[in-house]
């Protein structure tokens, strides 16, 4: 297994980077203009391995997709362009796209088999096979439904009334996109308000969708116009320098064009409740997604409580959050996060797990874990677990360390951020 020796005793990070293509928002793109009719461009689309994996499952239904200097142009011909793939659709790493494509595919008068990595084949899928069974699709997978492979042969989609059992945009967007193709109108109910991408795709290609507190409608058989999709940065992405900003001695980073969606920005309303150093310049406010400008200043961190409705703001944030409260004075205590235990590994565990090894005092609970501050981080062989967001959290704790650190797997981390190392060194300089 290939592993690196990342940079240790940091005294500073200074310097401006660019925060590349948000992910949520580029699996998107490239779903809507597949979806819609008409030549779809997209611009600072996130050239991740997860959102190539939903290039290259649409480029087996059929769409033509092709990219110059950066720039995609996807050609839709509407839900009826796609067609029947000769070949398995691989997802790879990514639930997204596993995901939302099943919703796509629930309303498709077709055979599909869906396969990804060894990741996804434990990540559970029933959430979303019942309520698409209940629409109608044939679909069936290991234990009963369960997990990956999946087939799938698409039906007449009846709309349901579905209350979701856990707050999670993934389920949601499935449902949407499979309530596009029913017959009639869908009611999805989420328990708390996840990130809402899809919804403001929708709007963004021509259609609509009605949104009532938690409670979210849309009609079947609407008709998607083809658009330019300008894709803002993500700020799962920034949190990682924006915590690094804060811990590191005398730092001083600006983080160029950041999406700001308020569905998105727990961890803002966290930096902020500890104390930390930062500020916002809002700029495109009145986009379908908004985004501004982000200066983060070394910190002095006091310990919070994370818990409720702002857990699916953050939710990804976790990992780099937890790191950031082994620096702050006094506890941080994460509460409601159970969600951590399905992402691309048990986040709580390896989070948990890998910390402990380089000094840090962090103890995991059944729904969360309690860290406790003003720890020194030493040294030692730590892994990403394969898991993109757990390998670049521990390259930003190795800043901190004043021993060797050796990060095992380190490429999962071009799942989310492939020039994360080259942003990292540029900061160190
Ligand atoms: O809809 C999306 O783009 C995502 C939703 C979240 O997952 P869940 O829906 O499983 O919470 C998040 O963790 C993931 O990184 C991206
Ligand atoms: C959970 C993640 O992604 P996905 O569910 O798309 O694999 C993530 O990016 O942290």
């Amino acid at each position: 297994m290939e592993s690196v020796k990342l940079k240790t005793n940091v005294n500073r990070l200074n310097g401006k980077i660019e925060i590349p293509g948000d992910k949520s928002i580029s699996h998107r793109s490239v779903m809507f203009g597949a979806i819609a009719h008409g030549e779809t461009t997209v611009t600072n689309f996130l050239p991740g391995e997860d959102c190539l994996s939903t290039i290259s499952c649409f480029r087996k239904l059929g769409v033509r997709i092709e990219e110059e200097n950066g720039k995609l142009r996807i050609y839709g011909a509407g839900f009826e362009g796609l067609s029947e793939p000769s070949e398995l659709l691989d997802v790879g790493n990514s639930g997204t796209t596993i995901r939302l494509l099943m919703g796509i595919l629930a309303g498709r008068p077709f055979f599909s088999t869906l396969v990804g990595d060894q990741s996804i084949g434990k990540r559970p899928m029933t959430r979303v096979t019942d309520p698409l069974k209940q629409m109608g699709a044939a679909i069936d997978a290991r234990q009963n439904g369960a997990y990956t492979p999946i087939a799938i042969r698409g039906g007449n989609l009846t709309p349901i009334h579905y209350q979701l059992p856990v707050a999670s945009a993934q389920v949601k967007s499935a449902l949407i996109l499979a309530g596009l193709q029913a017959d009639g109108k869908t009611t999805i109910l989420e328990p708390a308000e996840t990130r809402d991408h899809t919804e403001r795709m929708i709007r963004q290609f021509g259609g609509e969708i009605e949104k009532d507190n938690r409670v979210i409608m849309v009609e079947g058989g609407q008709k998607l116009t083809a658009q330019a999709v300008h894709v803002p940065g993500d700020i799962s992405s920034a949190a990682f320098f924006l915590a690094a900003g804060a811990i590191v001695p005398e730092s001083n980073i600006t983080l160029k064009n950041v999406g700001l969606n308020p569905t998105r920005t727990g961890m803002i309303e966290v930096l902020r409740r500890m104390g930390a150093n930062l500020e916002l310049i809002q700029k495109n406010k009145d986009s379908y997604e908004p985004s501004g400008d982000l200066v983060i200043k070394t910190s002095n961190l006091t310990g919070t409580v994370i818990e409720g409705d702002i857990i699916p703001t953050l939710i990804d944030e976790i990992p780099i959050i937890a790191l950031m409260a082994t620096q702050a004075n006094g506890t941080t205590v994460i509460k409601n996060a159970e969600e951590l235990k399905v992402k691309e590994t048990n986040r709580i565990d390896t989070v948990v797990e890998e910390l402990q090894k380089l000094g840090a005092a962090i103890e995991a609970t059944a729904d969360g874990m309690i860290i406790h501050g003003n720890s020194r981080l030493t040294g030692g062989t730590v892994s990403s677990h394969g898991d993109h967001r757990i390998g670049m959290m521990l390259a930003i704790a190795a800043l901190l360390c004043d021993g060797e650190v050796l990060l095992e797997n380190p490429e999962a981390i071009s799942v989310s951020y492939p020039n994360f190392f080259s942003h990292l060194n540029k900061l160190i300089q």
